[in-house]
């Protein structure tokens, strides 16, 4: 694997753990293949969390983060950094990915569906997209200034009566700080947020969030797609990970990747952008060595 990465200043970092020790002044779990750098010195602790301690270098980064995000207008066009025009191709993308796994997992019966949005912005995966299959939203979202427009663009969607679609609860909490209800969601969506979060809070964070899920529940990532290594953006400290990378981490979570797909019909400046469904057991193995294929599924009609 290609661990090394650079920044959007131009600096370039050997691996993902000299990167991270540069940025939280700790080690961080990054992935094992990616540790060819030095070791991460752990930061000179002086028994207070202050600037240029782990915690406290860890305490500006997300803080940095949340500034960013708190100067930006709470429209679609903000929440996509001024590419608003990919709104459709996004929703179409994430329909056409989340439609057959819904059917596989669940089946056909009626089943009330309920969905976690996380980093959930102003609500426009929820509004435009998750509640057309989910009969309940959550919406998980650090920014206050975001919640609130999310609160209202999804007014006509709540307290609309008994089985129908609307947005139940609103939870202004970053992700690494979020712990969710147990047994309460089919599907955990997290999409164009999870480069905020440090290796190690991801980690923690995907650990915590699988006893949110139903049995059969399963998470979408949605994100964007470095071709190798890593890029931080040091104007929001995001960070965009490779495909490697991701696999290294969902591997650290005991995550399996279900399926995965490309998005299509983005503008070819952008970096691209991959949907995988994990789950949190290992995918059944058939003796031939292929994956079980699940009943439902399409299948060749042999006489
Ligand atoms: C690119 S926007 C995407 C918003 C939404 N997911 C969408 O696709 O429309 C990134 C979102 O991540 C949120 N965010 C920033 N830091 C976060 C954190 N630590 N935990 C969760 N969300 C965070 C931002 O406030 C913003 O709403």
């Amino acid at each position: 694997m290609d661990s090394a990465g650079f920044d959007s200043e131009g600096r370039e970092f050997s691996s993902a753990t000299e990167m991270w020790a540069a940025e939280i002044g700790a080690a961080t779990s990054a992935p094992a293949s990616a540790e060819v750098g030095p070791p991460a010195a752990a930061a000179p602790s002086n028994g207070e969390a202050g600037a240029g301690t782990g915690e406290g270098k860890r305490k500006e980064w997300y803080s940095k983060g949340i500034s960013y995000w708190q100067g930006v207008e709470a429209s679609t066009e903000g929440v996509l950094g001024g590419y608003g025009c990919v709104n459709d191709a996004d929703v179409k993308g994430s329909d056409a990915f989340l439609r057959p796994l819904l059917a596989e997992r669940f089946g056909a019966a009626k089943r009330h569906l309920v969905a976690l949005d996380c980093g959930s912005g102003i609500g426009r995966v929820t509004k435009n997209f998750l509640l057309r299959h989910f009969n309940e939203v959550d919406l998980v979202e650090p920014v206050s200034h975001f919640l609130e427009a999310a609160r209202e663009n999804l007014a006509g969607c709540m307290d609309v009566g008994q089985d129908t679609h609307k947005a139940a609860n609103f939870y202004c909490i970053p992700l690494q700080d979020f712990t969710p209800e147990e047994g309460r969601y089919d599907v955990i969506w997290i999409q164009w947020c999870i480069g905020q979060l440090t290796d190690d809070d991801f980690i923690s964070f995907f650990n915590r969030a699988k006893v949110g899920l139903k049995r059969d529940g399963f998470f979408v990532l949605k994100e964007n797609i470095a071709r190798n290594g890593f890029v931080l953006d040091k104007e929001d400290n995001s960070v965009t990970r490779s495909d490697a990378y991701f696999r290294e981490l969902f591997k650290k979570c005991g995550l399996y990747i279900h399926n995965i797909k490309n998005q299509k019909e983005l503008p070819e400046e952008l970096f691209a952008v991959k949907m995988y469904a994990l789950v949190t057991s290992e995918p059944k193995i058939k003796k031939s060595g292929k994956r079980r294929r699940p009943k439902n599924s399409p299948h060749v009609i042999r006489s």
